[in-house]
């Protein structure tokens, strides 16, 4: 496998600004910041002014491509040896580890600066934290460490609804937190799904993720039991009165459609139904978050 990476990395090509596109996992981020715009509208009875709003995703969105930009970076070689992650840019060798480092400081450092001097410090400094824990804590350390990796790691996922209240209030309460746990609790089905597919390449990366370490079927019931608790978490904004029955019901329904992927993976599954599962999963936070916004409106 060591001498397919190496004939794929020394196949360079000058860079691209496609390269430096892929870099900031564009369609994570396009989802992060979805979830930072509900944070922001469900702060307020009024329309998010758009003094706020422009800044604020402007630096989370910098933010995260910079932590996701970093996360390419250091798993230059594991992404080598996975046929999923082979055709990066880092790998094929279309950008110099020179690059990218300058690449994710500036966009990184402008993100910064204009959270703290357009939005406000508070702010500025929970998406650091995030930035930190995704690009150094879980890239770094957790990633190569644990099984556990990507429920701790999930933390900083799930940080961009609270970035998006303090953006607009400028102090933490307990509503955004919910929307962090939900996510938080969301990311294991998401992941572990996509790891189900994906064992063998993390088997030959020797990444330990949970499949890898604990075995498929232990790995699936796991996806199966935080499903069940996600369930249950999606259900505290509307037990504590903070959404309505439009959240109610579309969220159950939501949550069952996930519930009946989940009993498939472990019970019933076919050679698609992994992947499946994973790619509802996107779906299924996207809608999620779309209802939160109509049930707040309507
Ligand atoms: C530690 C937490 C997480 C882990 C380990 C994780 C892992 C992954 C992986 C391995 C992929 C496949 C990427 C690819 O092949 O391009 C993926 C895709 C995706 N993830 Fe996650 N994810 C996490 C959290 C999140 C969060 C918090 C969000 C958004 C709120 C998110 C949104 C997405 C989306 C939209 C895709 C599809 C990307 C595409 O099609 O290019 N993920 N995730
Ligand atoms: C400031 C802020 C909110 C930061 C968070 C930024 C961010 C991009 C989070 C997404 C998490 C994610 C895609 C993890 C996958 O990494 P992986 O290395 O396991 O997956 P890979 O193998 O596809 O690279």
């Amino acid at each position: 496998m060591q001498s397919v990476a190496t004939k794929q990395i020394t196949k360079t090509r000058n860079a691209h600004w496609r390269d430096y596109l892929e870099l900031t996992k564009p369609r994570v981020v396009a989802l992060l910041l979805l979830t930072a715009v509900v944070g922001m509208c469900l702060a307020t009875e009024q329309l998010v002014s758009l003094s706020v709003l422009v800044p604020a995703l402007t630096g989370i969105g910098l933010m995260s491509a910079a932590a996701a930009a970093v996360n390419h970076l250091v798993d230059r070689h594991i992404d080598a040896k996975m046929a999923r992650t082979l055709r990066r840019p880092l790998p094929q060798g279309n950008l110099s580890p020179a690059k990218v480092i300058t690449f994710a400081t500036t966009i990184g450092v402008i993100g910064f600066v204009t959270l703290y001097a357009w939005v406000n410090p508070l702010t500025a400094w929970l998406t650091f934290a995030s930035m930190v824990g995704y690009a150094f804590i879980y890239t770094m350390f957790l990633k190569r460490a644990t099984p556990q990796n990507i429920v701790i790691g999930g933390l900083a996922g799930a940080a961009p609804p609270l970035l998006g209240w303090t953006s607009v209030t400028n102090e933490i309460s307990a509503f955004p937190i919910l929307l962090v746990m939900i996510i938080f609790t969301w990311t294991p089905p998401h992941f572990w799904a996509l790891a189900v597919h994906r064992a063998k390449d993390y088997a030959r990366a020797e990444i330990p993720m949970l499949p890898v370490t604990h075995g498929i079927e232990f790995t699936k019931t796991c996806i199966f039991l935080y499903t069940i608790l996600l369930g249950v978490v999606c259900l505290m904004p509307f037990l504590i009165g903070m959404t309505g029955m439009i959240y109610l019901v579309a969220v159950t329904a939501l949550n069952a459609i996930f519930l009946a992927y989940a009993w498939k993976l472990k019970y019933a599954p076919n050679k698609k139904t992994a992947f499946n599962m994973f790619a509802f999963s996107i779906w299924h936070l996207m809608l999620l978050f779309v209802i939160l916004l109509v049930d707040h409106y309507v």
